[in-house]
């Protein structure tokens, strides 16, 4: 039978791991079944959860908790006639009334073949991204528009010109940009694809611009189609500010046939604690993976913005691991800059994106001569070499290396 099997790191007052083990996988399927008659009992057995195991762990060291517990990693398989193949179903059924009860947090899901079936996945992935770009062989560079509310689109178009101009190949909005006066969305999109063609046009080099679809839930559907008959080639997409099954209906809709890139915002709120909520691997990696972004913004372990680097490697690991889903980009991301490079392609390989704002707008010599800083340093890591041998070329990067480190 297909289902599902949720792993939750359990802290438990009372020290009794089996006892809750077995009253989570009751209470999150059938109840309390065992005082119904036989014949009740028989039906309702194939839809009860299993405890397929349960491994004592070491207590998270907590501030402020008192007193004696056991921790433990439990895992339950729930079978898929309890529930209909959607992530709010999914999310409802392995961790919904649970989320609210003590100290308990998803740490994991393994959905069998059957039920990943049922999910489109990225619908562009890493390979065909990398095909609309024609760039096969180094990370891909992204940078952010910066300093943006309150300017115009006059500005919109210089900043939009010169970070392509230095070579990135993704655009973002900042995901604080929303649909405003001084820059409307259509507006944005279509200064986007006169500039970014007229740059192709210059120097051949191709750049992909991620408009950020905002607004109310029920009419980003529209807007998203509208983008698209403008010309948007990607769209950035606060997930996290509306579910996930947004994601999924968006990137599962035929009109809507740009990659989508998911902001992290609001996900820390569900992720970080280490008692409560939902692993990062699950969140930022499985589910969005599932739900189908083509790219997956996390902070790296050295930003601005640190996450611990496990946890950033599992991110990674969940994206591109080999599935029948298509692999996403994960995007490390929050105080990058030039010096950063070396021990990014260590950690997150070819099929990653290096994404910065600050590291590119605030180059001394602008955001053109920030890209190429960056640009300058992946190629010589690429090469085999190091930034310092970049720098000796670069006079770009050896002014972001001073500044940076
Ligand atoms: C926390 S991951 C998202 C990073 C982000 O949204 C951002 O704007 C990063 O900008 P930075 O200037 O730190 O590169
Ligand atoms: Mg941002």
């Amino acid at each position: 039978m297909s289902k599902i099997t949720a792993t939750y790191l359990v802290h438990d007052a009372k020290g009794n791991l089996e006892k809750k083990a077995e009253s989570i996988a009751l209470g999150l399927t059938v109840g309390s079944w065992t005082d119904l008659p036989a014949v009740d009992q028989e039906q309702l057995k194939k839809h009860k959860g299993e405890v397929v195991s349960i491994q004592e762990t070491s207590p998270h060291q907590a501030a402020g908790y008192l007193g004696e517990r056991k921790a433990g990693l439990i895992k339950i398989a729930y079978p898929s006639a309890n529930f209909s193949a959607d992530i709010p179903a999914i999310l409802t059924t392995i961790f919904g009334k649970l989320s609210l009860d003590g100290e308990v947090k998803l740490v994991d899901i393994e959905l069998d073949e059957s039920l990943e079936a049922q999910f489109p996945g990225p619908q562009f992935g890493i390979d065909s991204i990398r095909n609309k770009l024609g760039v096969h062989d180094r990370p891909l560079l992204m940078s952010i528009f910066k300093g943006m509310i309150g300017r115009s689109t006059d500005l919109f178009e210089e900043q939009l010109r010169a970070q392509a101009a230095g070579g990135v190949d993704l655009v973002k909005d900042d995901e604080i940009l929303f649909d405003n006066p001084l820059t409307p969305f259509e507006e944005r999109i279509r200064r986007g694809v006169k500039v970014l063609n007229e740059e192709y046009e210059r120097s051949g080099h191709r750049t992909l611009y991620a408009v950020n679809l905002s607004g109310r839930t029920f009419d980003l559907k529209d807007k998203a189609r509208k983008a698209v008959s403008l010309g948007a080639n990607a769209l950035l997409f606060n997930v996290f500010a509306y579910g996930l099954d947004t994601l999924q209906s968006l990137a599962e809709d035929p009109y809507i046939d740009v990659p989508i890139m998911a902001h992290p915002a609001v996900s820390g709120a569900l992720t970080a604690s280490p008692l409560y909520g939902i692993s990062n691997q699950v969140l930022l990696g499985k589910l969005l993976r599932l739900a189908g972004a083509d790219f997956v913004l996390f902070p790296s372990p050295y930003g601005s913005v640190a996450m611990e680097k496990q946890e950033t490697l599992a991110i990674r690991d969940a994206l591109t691991s080999d599935s029948r889903l298509r692999r996403a980009f994960p995007v490390p991301s929050a105080g990058i800059h030039p010096g950063l490079v070396p021990q990014l392609i260590e950690d997150f390989g070819k099929d990653s994106i290096i994404n910065a704002g600050g590291g590119i707008h605030g180059h001394p010599g602008g955001a053109a001569a920030g890209a190429k800083a960056f640009r300058d340093a992946i190629a010589e890591v690429q090469a085999g070499g190091t930034l310092e041998d970049a720098a000796a070329k670069s006079a770009e990067l050896e002014k972001a290396l001073a500044l940076w480190g």
